[in-house]
């Protein structure tokens, strides 16, 4: 055995420990383990009692579900704004991108050759037209002009002949080589469309290419849904921002991978503040935040300096959901703080964390921005993978021919895994079998491309 199987071995036997441990908490047909239990009941448990959170862990689908709808309530408030075309990328129409000139604006020249009029020979004038020049002389019968791609068509000109399809004779008369159709080469004012036509209908993501599109139909600026604002508050006094982990300090994972994620998925991200586990200081960034989304990482559970719900229940929050039964992260939650404010809390272990961005961020912040709901795909698996009894797991995959492949180091704790993923495979409470299908959440940069997601 290598030293790499040595270690691929032990991930899978902690990992088959979780799940054991997991059976062995609860009995058979009972919804919540002990495990979970004791953290989504977490500090809203009185000391001494059993926690009885079973009822509480919201099941996958549904929290999903609520985040969205709690976004959407939200968003119908939202003003649009204006932005100029060159910082477009990735935000959505907030109404429709409507023609302000006809595309193409004048007769143009498809090809660099002559303009034509009537049948050859013709006679080719001194002069010639290049693109960018204002309106050149009409042509008469006969008569042939040098032109350039993109130049405006002389008036009466009958069809473009391309330089390698014409030829000079001795007299400097210009000859076709090839049959010449009626306005060939020649693109028609309009053709593409015509002033105040409906380009593209709101709520279109502004691609690449739309950017193109909207310059080229004389936009300056763009109406769009604003990004949503998210400050993010990294909590845990164990967390070091350089060097080694030394002393049980570890280095902050989620500090880094956070909020570019977070852009990914169309947010403005505001602020990332360090909080240590300092219960006040947590009560006062979350009371004074003026952000439409608080994303914590950590504090989640019920040790000792779990601050989030203490806080929550300190400032009033409404808990939307308190627990929700996936594995990695189970002890996620979604709360509205204010009117027309909400909080994730994200468990601190960083693929926990990962699994709350996709269960309750990216619905959220996706509704906020405007933008459509991945259309759902399915996979069938390369290999076996095994299940929680009651709960979904979320586990990282890569798609290799049309199959997903589960990859290992999927603990809690790791992000190995997540780090060479293509997506997320959801695996339904028991397991999936090879060869069956199961749905994929894509990782944002799988297939938007890292540049296009980022900037
Ligand atoms: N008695 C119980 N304990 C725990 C339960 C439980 O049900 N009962 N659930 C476990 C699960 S599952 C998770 S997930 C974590 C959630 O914990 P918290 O959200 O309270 O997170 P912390 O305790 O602060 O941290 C957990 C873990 O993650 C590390 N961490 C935290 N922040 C970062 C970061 N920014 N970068 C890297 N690593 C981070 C932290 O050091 C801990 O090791 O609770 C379990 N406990
Ligand atoms: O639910 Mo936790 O560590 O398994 O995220």
């Amino acid at each position: 055995m290598t030293a790499q199987d040595a270690e691929q071995l032990d991930v899978d036997v902690e990992e088959a420990l979780a799940v054991a441990n997991d059976r062995g908490g609860r009995g058979p047909g009972e919804p919540g383990s002990a495990r979970e239990a004791s953290s989504t009941g977490g500090p809203h448990a009185q000391p001494g009692k059993k926690p009885d959170d079973a009822h509480q862990a919201t099941p996958w689908p549904e929290a999903r579900a609520i985040a969205e709808r709690a976004a959407r309530g939200m968003a119908r408030g939202r003003t649009p704004t204006s932005v100029s075309v060159d910082n477009a990328l990735g935000l959505v129409l907030a109404a429709p991108l409507t023609a302000l000139t006809d595309l193409p604006s004048f007769d143009t020249s498809a090809m660099d050759g002559w303009a034509v009029a009537g049948p050859g020979p013709w006679v080719v004038r001194e002069d010639g037209v290049l693109a960018g020049h204002a309106e050149p002389a009409r042509l008469t019968d006969g008569e042939a002009v040098r032109i350039a791609t993109g130049a405006r068509i002389p008036p009466d000109t009958t069809s473009v002949l391309r330089s390698e399809h014409g030829r000079t004779d001795d007299k400097g008369r210009l000859h076709p080589t090839r049959d010449l159709a009626h306005g060939q080469d020649i693109r028609p004012r309009g053709q593409e469309c015509r002033r105040g036509d409906q380009l593209l209908p709101l709520g279109t993501l502004i691609t690449p290419a739309a950017l193109g599109l909207a310059a080229a139909a004389g936009y300056d600026t763009v109406s769009v849904i604003p990004r949503p604002r998210v400050e993010v508050l990294v909590l845990g006094d164990e967390l070091l921002t350089e060097g080694l982990p030394r002393e049980g300090l570890i280095r902050d994972a989620l500090g880094p991978m956070l909020p570019s994620w977070l852009r990914a998925l169309g947010a403005d991200v505001i602020a990332v503040r360090r909080l240590g586990d300092k219960a006040d200081a947590l009560y006062q960034a979350v009371k004074k935040s003026s952000a439409d989304l608080i994303v914590t990482t950590g504090g989640t559970a019920a040790g000792p300096v779990d601050h989030v719900h203490p806080t929550l229940r300190r400032i009033g929050a409404e808990l939307l959901v308190n627990g929700v039964k996936v594995r990695p992260g189970h002890p996620m939650l979604l709360a509205r703080t204010k009117e027309n404010q909400y909080l994730v809390g994200l468990p601190g272990n960083p693929l926990a964390a990962v699994s709350g961005l996709f269960t309750l961020t990216e619905p959220l912040l996706r509704t906020l921005a405007g933008r459509a709901a991945p259309e759902p795909y399915a996979l069938p698996l390369r290999e076996t993978v095994h299940g929680h009894p009651y709960d979904t797991r979320l586990i990282p995959v890569t798609l290799r021919a049309d199959r997903a492949v589960p990859l290992h180091y999927n603990g809690p704790a790791m992000l190995r895994g997540i780090a060479t993923a293509d997506a997320l495979a959801v695996v339904p409470p028991g397991g999936a079998r090879q060869g069956q299908e199961l749905e994929l959440l894509d990782l944002p940069w799988a297939t938007a491309g890292i540049q296009v997601c980022f900037t």
